[in-house]
């Protein structure tokens, strides 16, 4: 059975000058043990799109539209016990900074014991033994004597390494991981994406990864997802999606990752800005930034087509440019 299937998904933020739809008509489908990143500028939409699978919206904002399903149930419209229920049993959350997903007064051991014991329902000791191991499994040493230890006691990597442990402990079936290493140094980085990739294969556990580093997701997703101003633009395996993308933001995205070659390049940018909600122009919202925009691009948005393994939304790919 699909695990997360997410359809026609609109947030919107209501505010006195108006409502503005911070994502619009998104849909998505993960598979059990899927690793899906979602790429895009700032202000795309990624984290929103995250944070209303998890039920984090709050006001002025709120779901206006669509429907967020789990294993087949509804989970977009429950009363706030019942998500804060799922969330951490059934989905786990990895944040960009480890200090607000960790309590600065309670030991890691604490915190750990507690979201296992909650989800889980284990006795205190048995609880304590799967709390050690799971600081073993996300690489922290002597993990017996540290499990009693307080979160500033951590490195910042080592702490992105407890929030992995927090967000995993209870058995999850999805994973939304939200910039979960840019607060971290470059050179920690790659072992925490690594760790994360070795964890969701052991674990099966499915993942959201919310980045805006391409190089990322060309490590370690299955299939990206990439947003533009409110929307999927286009969907695929991730192999696919590199080696031909069919959107022209997709394009311009790929040809900015960086390669490493005898010679520093220029990296070839994409002219413009992203318009900011309020502003989107009527038609598709890439239009006024993309070098093959043509007759129906300014006035018609495309619609996502393709399957939810490959689509890509853009008139390029359903009608020739006359
Ligand atoms: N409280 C709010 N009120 C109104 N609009 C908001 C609010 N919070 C976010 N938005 C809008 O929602 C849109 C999506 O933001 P989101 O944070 O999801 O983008 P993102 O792609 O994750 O960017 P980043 O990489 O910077 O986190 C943005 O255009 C932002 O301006």
């Amino acid at each position: 059975m699909t695990l997360l299937s997410v359809k026609n998904l609109t947030v919107a933020f209501f505010g006195r000058s108006g409502t503005v739809n911070a994502i619009e008509d998104v849909s998505l489908e993960l598979e059990p043990g899927e690793i899906l990143g979602m790429v895009g500028e700032s202000g795309a939409g990624k984290s929103m799109t995250g944070a209303a699978i998890i039920g984090l919206i709050e006001p002025p904002g709120r779901i206006s539209a669509g429907e967020i399903r789990l294993e087949g149930e509804r989970i977009d419209n429950l009363p706030p016990e019942a998500i804060r229920r799922i969330r951490g049993r059934r989905i786990g959350a990895i944040f960009q900074d480890p200090l607000t997903s960790l309590n600065p007064v309670l030991t890691v051991g604490e915190q750990l014991i507690e979201t296992i014991r909650t989800h889980l329902k284990l006795p205190r000791e048995a609880a304590r033994a799967r709390a050690i191991d799971w600081l073993r499994r996300v690489g922290i040493p002597a993990p017996e004597a540290r499990i009693d230890t307080y979160p500033h006691q951590y490195s910042g990597g080592m702490r992105q390494r407890v929030v992995i442990a927090l967000a995993l402990c209870a058995e999850p079936r999805l994973v939304i991981a939200d910039e979960p290493t840019t607060a971290l140094d470059v050179s920690v980085q790659a072992q925490v994406i690594a760790l994360l990739r070795q964890l969701a294969r052991e674990t099966g556990v499915a993942v959201i990864l919310v980045t805006h580093d391409m190089g990322v997701i060309a490590e370690t997703a299955d299939r990206v997802a990439v947003m533009y101003a409110g929307r999927i633009v286009e969907v695929g395996p991730v192999a696919e999606v590199l080696r031909a993308p069919r959107h022209p933001y997709t394009s311009g995205l790929m040809a900015s990752i960086p390669r490493i070659g005898p010679r520093p390049e220029v990296l070839p940018q994409i002219e413009g800005a992203m318009p900011r909600p309020h502003a989107r122009p009527p038609g598709c919202a890439f239009a006024p930034r993309c070098p093959h925009r043509f007759v129906p691009c300014t006035d018609e948005r495309p619609e996502l087509t393709g399957t939810p393994v490959r689509s890509v939304a853009c008139h390029l790919t359903t009608e020739v440019p006359a």
